[in-house]
């Protein structure tokens, strides 16, 4: 083979309690990408539509974790990447590991599946870090092996798949506002308060929980954020609002999508799902800031290939 054509889907990071360690994978919303061999050895972006992003590969975060894979595996070929891009930087449905991932899945296809899912995330998470100046794998696992993730460690990388339940859905409303993840986890506190870190990690145990047994009660209890969302919120307007909103509609819980502004919101089947999208899409109509609202199913595969 020598061209691959995939989705790359969206993923939401954090998942309230999770900070850096929690992430899922989205079905509805994904970029697409073509990965292609060349007899010209290197790697070469020849092609971006959507946004405006740079072609240099060192410059683009799908160069950059496609190079640290060249690097490793030493073909006598090269590739090239070309990007069709669907998810808006900056909006906090990890549009930088959607390319990161992609180009690395796709390479990895062309080469025959040299490398396991955790070694694509630990090159995948070297561009990842070019868009938010740290190594987090929280979009990039989700978005290589789907379903629900738990970067338990980064160095060495260490990554658990955890299940999902089967009615679980996802409300996302993406305020058209652009925070980038550097400047976002530039304005977190470098310490945390004893009784945070108790709340925070007996709320990431029970959501771990509450997934593994499809105990919809506890995920809804387990989905607050003692640490982070208490300085990010303030970063997006009508946050609380939304929640408020999303809550009496029925939702399980909400929390600020990755770094933000999207907001998601869990819910127990798609009907809920689409009533808590109707009572959030209410609450920003009322106001000048343009956005747009989705619902997702828990994409459970990551990564596809579209090749016919
Ligand atoms: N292929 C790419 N896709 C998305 N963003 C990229 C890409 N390459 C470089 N970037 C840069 O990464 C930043 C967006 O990443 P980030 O702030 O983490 O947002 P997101 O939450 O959407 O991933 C922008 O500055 C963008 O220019
Ligand atoms: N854990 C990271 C996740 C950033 O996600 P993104 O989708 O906003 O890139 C963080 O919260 O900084």
């Amino acid at each position: 083979m020598n061209e691959v054509k995939i989705f790359s889907p969206a993923t939401v990071a954090n998942v309230s309690c999770g900070f850096d360690v929690l992430g899922f994978c989205l079905d509805s919303v994904g970029d697409d990408m073509v990965i292609r061999k060349t007899d010209k050895k290197g790697i070469f972006i020849t092609k971006i539509e959507g946004y405006d992003l740079p072609f240099e590969a060192e410059k683009n975060v799908a160069g950059v974790s496609a190079l640290a894979m060249y690097e490793d595996a030493k073909p006598d070929f090269g590739f090239e990447i070309e990007i069709y891009k669907k998810i808006k930087p900056g909006s906090g449905v990890g549009s930088s590991s959607a390319s990161a991932a992609g180009s690395v899945f796709g390479m990895n296809v062309l080469l025959g599946y040299p490398y396991n899912n955790t070694q694509l995330s630990y090159f995948a998470m070297k561009g990842e870090a070019l868009a938010s100046q740290s190594e987090h794998a929280d979009n990039i696992a989700p978005a290589l092996f789907g379903g629900f993730t738990l970067v338990k460690s980064v160095s060495p990388l260490e990554i658990l798949e955890i299940p999902t339940p089967n009615n679980l859905y996802a409300t996302i409303i993406h305020p058209q506002i652009e925070i980038k993840t550097s400047e976002a986890r530039a304005i977190l506190p470098k310490e945390v308060a004893l009784k945070d870190a108790i709340s925070q990690w007996a709320n990431v145990g029970s959501l771990i929980h509450g997934l593994y047994t499809s105990n919809y009660g506890l995920i809804e209890r387990s989905l607050h954020d003692a640490i982070v969302e208490p300085h990010r919120s303030k970063l997006i307007p009508l946050y609380q609002d939304v929640k408020t909103a999303a809550k009496a509609a029925g939702a399980l819980g909400s929390g600020i999508s990755g770094s933000g502004p999207s907001i998601f919101s869990l819910c127990e089947g798609i009907d809920t799902a689409k009533k808590v999208e109707q009572a959030i899409r209410k609450v920003y109509a009322n106001s000048d800031i343009a956005f747009d609202t989705y619902v997702s199913k828990i994409n459970a595969e990551g990564m596809k290939i579209q090749n016919n």
